[in-house]
């Protein structure tokens, strides 16, 4: 089967190589010729474990290609997925100006029936839409389906490979069984719906997690003020199996490309439709409010901020990626920037696009994990990347006049922290070995 994606940005590329492991034909098409020009060259341009083995694969297996040429590349196309970006409006809204023309542009070259899937994450009603958009460009027959998408970044492949499910919304029925077929190899459950179910179903999973992620961090926060310890009570909370143990891990709140622009566009369309989603709004008041832990626990460990030298472990929104969209480190660094600290940076893979977005003469962009603690006040653990969980805490304790680690993600253990002597400011938990550097400070300075 031939099977064009248009936008090649994280949806398009892993679910176009997919199709194309799968054993289709399949034209991934972009308008950025520069990220065009990379897959053509042999690279892929984004970091993603995994994927550039299985481009390489099916491309020198000629089953997967890659065009600017939405003509060449639609040509004889029996199912178009639609990929690209629904980034947020200013007011939170869900911008549909690039869907909408991708959609013309289909329709003004499709030659024969053609099943139009969409994969982009569209608010309930955008289906309907792009249908009557493409309407009247053409007369040619075509079909519009819903398939969201659920894959996560740094696990692209695997959750790809292997779905939980896999949601199809349509009113045709030839539509939705071919976009069966095509998904059958992947032994997943489908949930057939109508289209607006399709697409409520992707930005309620997602709104889900969020409130998961925000409700555990404001137990975590209260579990500092009281003395109890957030990884005992998700732990606790998680063997419930109608609660479930995953995304209850607290820490600075959650960033990425999806989480924070769905959350935003769900609580649009809601209001849209005179309903005020109370709890969606206090999810993402939570997390905005969720990063500045750091800095309190920061000011409570050195005092005042200016002129103190902080590291920065970690600036990807997570492990796995190099995407930083809306990375909690952006509100810290500047924060810290703001209160006139020297910042040394660290992140194994996303240091170049987040110093495409900031740069600062009082930031030094360090070589490596330990060129970062270098001369530091404190260190802050902002993403948990291997490397940082894999720190010989006892070297670690040896490089810093006092040694302060604030972790964000809590990856060290009570033990570890208390071996090494480091005064150490988890999340949802009290700090560790306080006291004793409370005591010798009060010693040095007696
Ligand atoms: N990133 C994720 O983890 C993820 C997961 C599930 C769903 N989604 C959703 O999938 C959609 C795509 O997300 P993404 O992260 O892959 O986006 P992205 O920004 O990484 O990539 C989108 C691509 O579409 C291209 N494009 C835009 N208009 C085009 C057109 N008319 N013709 C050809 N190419 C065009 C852009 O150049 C870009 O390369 C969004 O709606 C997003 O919410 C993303
Ligand atoms: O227990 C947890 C789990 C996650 N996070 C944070 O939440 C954010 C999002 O993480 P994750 O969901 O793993 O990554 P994404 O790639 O953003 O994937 C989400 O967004 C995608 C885009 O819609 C969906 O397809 C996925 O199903 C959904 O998990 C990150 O900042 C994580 O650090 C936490 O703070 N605690």
């Amino acid at each position: 089967m031939k099977i064009t994606v248009i936008g090649t940005g994280y949806v398009g590329l892993v679910s176009g190589v997919c199709y194309a492991e799968l054993g289709n034909e399949v034209v991934c098409v972009d308008k950025d010729a520069h990220k065009i020009k990379v897959l053509e060259n042999g690279g892929i341009p984004i970091y993603e474990p995994g994927l550039q083995q299985l481009v390489d694969r099916n491309v020198q297996q000629e089953r997967l290609y890659f065009t600017t040429d939405l003509k060449r590349g639609i040509k004889d196309s029996e199912i178009v997925i639609i990929a690209v970006g629904t980034p947020p409006l200013p007011n939170g809204e869900a911008d549909l100006r690039y869907i909408e023309f991708a959609a013309r542009e289909i329709a003004a070259l499709i030659e024969n029936y053609t099943v139009i899937a969409i994969k982009s994450t569209v608010p309930v009603g955008t289906n309907n839409r792009i249908k009557q958009v493409m309407k009247e460009v053409t007369e040619v027959e075509f079909d519009i389906v819903s398939v969201p998408e659920f894959l996560r970044e740094g696990s692209a492949v695997n959750d790809t490979f292997n779905p939980d499910r896999i949601i199809i919304g349509g009113e045709s029925q030839n539509a939705i069984d071919r976009i069966v077929e095509l998904h059958k190899p992947l032994n997943a459950p489908f949930v057939i719906t109508e289209l607006r179910s399709a697409e409520m179903i992707k930005y309620a999973s997602n709104a889900f997690l969020a409130t998961k992620i925000s409700f555990i961090n404001e137990i975590a926060n209260i579990c500092e003020r009281l003395g109890a310890d957030i990884r005992e009570v998700s732990r606790g909370m998680g063997l419930d199996k109608r609660i479930g143990k995953d995304f209850l891990n607290a820490g600075i709140g959650y960033g990425g490309s999806c989480f924070p622009k769905d959350t935003k566009a769900l609580i649009q369309l809601a209001g849209n439709a005179d309903y005020d989603f109370k709890l969606l709004k206090s999810v993402v008041e939570v997390n905005q409010m969720q990063r500045m832990g750091v800095i309190r626990k920061l000011k409570y460990a050195l005092g005042e901020l200016k002129g103190k030298t902080i590291a920065i472990w970690g600036l990807a929104f997570k492990p796995g990626t190099d995407d930083v969209r809306e990375s909690p480190a952006f509100e810290i660094t500047n924060y810290l920037l703001k209160s006139g600290c020297m910042l040394r940076l660290y992140d194994p893979v996303a240091m170049g696009n987040f110093r495409s977005y900031v740069d600062h003469a009082n930031i030094f962009w360090a070589e490596n994990e330990w060129d970062a603690v270098a001369s530091s006040d404190a260190v802050c653990l902002l993403t948990e990347w291997d490397i940082f969980k894999q720190i010989d805490l006892k070297v670690f304790a040896k490089q810093m006049e006092e040694p302060i680690l604030i972790d964000g993600r809590n990856v060290f253990n009570v033990k570890q922290i208390k071996d090494a002597g480091v005064t150490y400011y988890p999340v949802g938990s009290s700090p560790i070995n306080e006291m004793v550097f409370e005591l010798e400070k009060s010693k040095a300075t007696n």
